[in-house]
């Protein structure tokens, strides 16, 4: 505090409106067990308030024995939030700040205040259920409503009455505080103001006239690259269920005539296709930032990995975008190491502009300190359940009101900043106040075992006391799921299969086949299936070379007809080729996408560390490979992975009793 930078810093936290707050915060928190905090972006919710609890406990004598634990639903902020903390500090991480996200961490024996992802609260939980020499726990941006938030406050309200001393706050983003305030009796509530540098927003329509940009209807048609004809031909069909907030979408256009903005822009409006993202305009806003704005960085929010990485290739064959030496494009999804995700927050050499391409894992909580400009494409993947029919999809949906607001929001943190909303005015009206709680819309697998592990009767009972319990129906089916799968009894109680099953950090399924290709010795194999299973497929079919790609695939393939083996096969060939330097040629020659297998093998990565984190396999890959060129042991542990969906029926269409065929997440086929 004493250095020019130490002081600048402190008076840059007195700036913030949280620090006003301060003495009022202390306060309630003194006098009560509970409380709910809404404080809108920037208001310094995250990084000062349970600071401010640091440091008072430290001022009153009491800092060797606070224990304050902040979750954040994602691990880039618990890591990014944490290293902030440390620097406001004048500390390095790992001293009084520190952080645990999964399989990674820093603190030493001074840490007094943790960061951590939900997730390892509630691991936590599983083995300390009264959170012993825990005194506060800050539950971070609870209005996202993500299973595991809403899973932790269900276990912590039952904590309270064990631990009288234990102080829970609870912080929103945004102003729906009186929800979680009437979940815990009446809790009081504080309300704080946001703070951002003034952000322009800027709508389609003012883009449009702004930039001069044609839209017609073939310019709008995203190039997936070699998925091209499959993705061009699903933005081209009319969407066959709309979902309500669609229909409003709908409603909203017919309703505008945009009668102030000039006819080019009228007529761009009226090609206008919803159902895609639209590259095209991505790259023209990003020239026209590029060529006409003042220096600063750009963020723009797509949907996932496909359109990202499709979006980049695009990019990257652009003469200005694409020229190292003046912009300088970066990724951020949830399959690329931490390692790669953290680059997002490196600064660009002099006069060269950093774009980066995220998912919503950029929307809340982090700072990107060079960020000038946001551009929201108002889409974020999000996975649909019905109950009914019990199957889940995960597509691009309109995102909420509060999750544009937190994009726009991530601009005019440091210094003033424009935000270009790629969907007209109307439309963003149109969209639901918040996002419908992850518990509501989700299978409930994975939750109901983690639920088992902490020792609850009643899955049903337990899961009813949530802030919106999720139908009963979706929790019969997860049960029914678990049992057949073998990590619940007949009495719904855990299996040893199910134990160790609730210890991993995967869906259920792919969590088996893990085990499985543990304990039967051929890991390296199972590992590439899961992964492949959770990445996609990386044989690349292109419209005009299809038999070309067929008969490279079937070299892979040809002996057992196996795709899962197919894909080993060719994942160990790349390796060999890397090896050797030629990973790029082994791909074009094999129709293989070096950016799906690159995916594949960080995801490899992960699920070993966490294999190994739970004692399931050995450090030595000897051993845990000694029947791995047993393949019909590995097609057999595939098997017992995927069951119950590993056959389909195909009927003649002469037959006449119904059949339903809904296709899964993984491509395999359910009936
Ligand atoms: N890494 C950083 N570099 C520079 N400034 C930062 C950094 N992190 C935070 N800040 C500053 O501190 C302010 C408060 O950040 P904080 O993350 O606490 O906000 P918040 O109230 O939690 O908002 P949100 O919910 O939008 O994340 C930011 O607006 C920014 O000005």
């Amino acid at each position: 505090q004493e250095s020019p930078e130490g002081a600048k810093m402190v008076e840059f936290r007195k700036s913030l409106p949280a620090y006003k707050e301060k003495e009022r915060l202390l306060a309630a928190i003194a006098r009560n067990q509970v409380i709910v905090i809404s404080g809108e972006t920037g208001c310094g919710k995250t990084t000062q308030l349970p600071q401010f609890v640091l440091e008072s406990e430290i001022e009153s004598g009491r800092g060797a024995f606070c224990n304050i634990i902040c979750t954040q639903p994602r691990r880039i902020s618990a890591m990014a939030v944490a290293e902030r903390v440390s620097t406001e500090r004048g500390e390095n991480l790992g001293e009084s700040v520190g952080y645990k996200v999964r399989l990674e961490g820093i603190r030493g024996k001074d840490t007094h205040l943790l960061f951590c992802t939900s997730g390892i609260l509630l691991r936590r939980l599983l083995s300390d259920r009264n959170l012993n020499g825990v005194s506060h726990v800050f539950v971070d941006e609870i209005h996202e409503r993500g299973m595991n938030e809403d899973f932790l406050l269900i276990v912590l309200k039952d904590l309270l009455s064990r631990r009288r001393d234990l102080r829970l706050i609870l912080m929103s983003a945004t102003l729906n505080a009186e929800l979680f305030s009437s979940y815990f009796g009446g809790a009081p509530t504080i309300h704080i103001p946001g703070f951002t540098h003034p952000v322009r927003a800027h709508f389609l329509e003012d883009i449009l006239e702004r930039t001069g940009y044609k839209m017609t209807a073939s310019n709008q048609l995203d190039d997936y690259g070699q998925d091209k004809v499959w993705k061009t031909q699903r933005q081209l069909l009319p969407r066959k269920r709309k979902n309500q907030i669609t229909t409003l979408v709908e409603d909203a256009l017919q309703n505008s005539n945009f009668e102030t903005y000039g006819s080019r822009t009228r007529d761009s409006l009226a090609n206008w296709n919803p159902d895609c993202i639209g590259f095209n305009l991505i790259e023209a806003v990003l020239c026209h930032i590029c060529r006409k704005e003042r220096a600063g960085a750009v963020l723009v929010f797509m949907t996932g990995w496909d359109d990202i990485s499709s979006l980049k290739d695009q990019l990257k064959a652009h003469p200005l975008l694409g020229d190292p030496n003046r912009v300088l494009l970066l990724a951020c999804h949830g399959s690329m190491a931490t390692s790669e995700q953290r680059l997002i927050f490196d600064k660009a050499p002099p006069n060269v502009r950093k774009v980066v391409l995220a998912t919503n894992m950029a929307e809340a909580s982090i700072t990107i300190n060079d960020i000038v400009f946001v551009m929201d494409c108002g889409k974020a993947k999000e996975t649909t359940y019905d109950a009914l029919n019990n199957t889940p999809c995960l597509l691009p949906s309109w995102i909420s009101k509060a999750s544009s607001r937190q994009r726009r929001g991530r601009a005019g943190r440091v210094q003033p900043g424009e935000c270009y909303h790629l969907y007209p005015r109307c439309v963003y009206d149109a969209f639901a106040e918040y996002q419908l709680p992850e518990l509501l819309r989700t299978p409930l697998n994975s939750l109901c075992l983690q639920i088992k592990s902490l020792q609850v009767d009643s899955i049903g009972e337990f899961l009813s006391a949530a802030l919106q319990p999720p139908e009963p129906r979706a929790v019969q089916n997860a049960v029914e799921f678990l049992k057949m799968i073998g990590s619940l009894d007949e009495n719904e109680n855990l299996t040893d299969l199910g134990r160790y099953l609730s210890m991993l950090p995967v869906d259920p399924k792919l969590g088996k086949m893990l085990i499985m290709g543990a304990v039967f010795r051929c890991i390296d194999p199972i590992l590439t299936v899961v992964a492949g299973l959770s990445a996609r497929d990386p044989f690349l079919l292109p419209q005009d070379k299809k038999d070309l790609a067929g008969t490279a695939k079937s070299r892979f393939s040809a002996k057992d007809y196996s795709d899962h083996m197919a894909l080993v096969r060719a994942y160990e060939g790349w390796k060999d080729a890397e090896r050797e330097g030629s990973g790029y040629e082994y791909c074009w020659r094999n129709f293989l996408s070096a950016q799906t297998l690159q995916a594949i093998h960080s995801l490899r990565k992960q699920f070993s560390y966490i294999l190994k984190d739970a004692g399931l396999i050995d450090s030595d890959a000897n051993t845990n490979n000694s029947l791995s060129h047993n393949q019909s042991l590995v097609r057999g542990v595939i098997c017992s992975g995927l069951f119950p969906g590993i056959s389909s029926v195909v009927v003649n269409s002469c037959q006449q009793f119904p059949l339903h065929l809904y296709y899964m997440e993984d491509s395999s086929i359910n009936f």
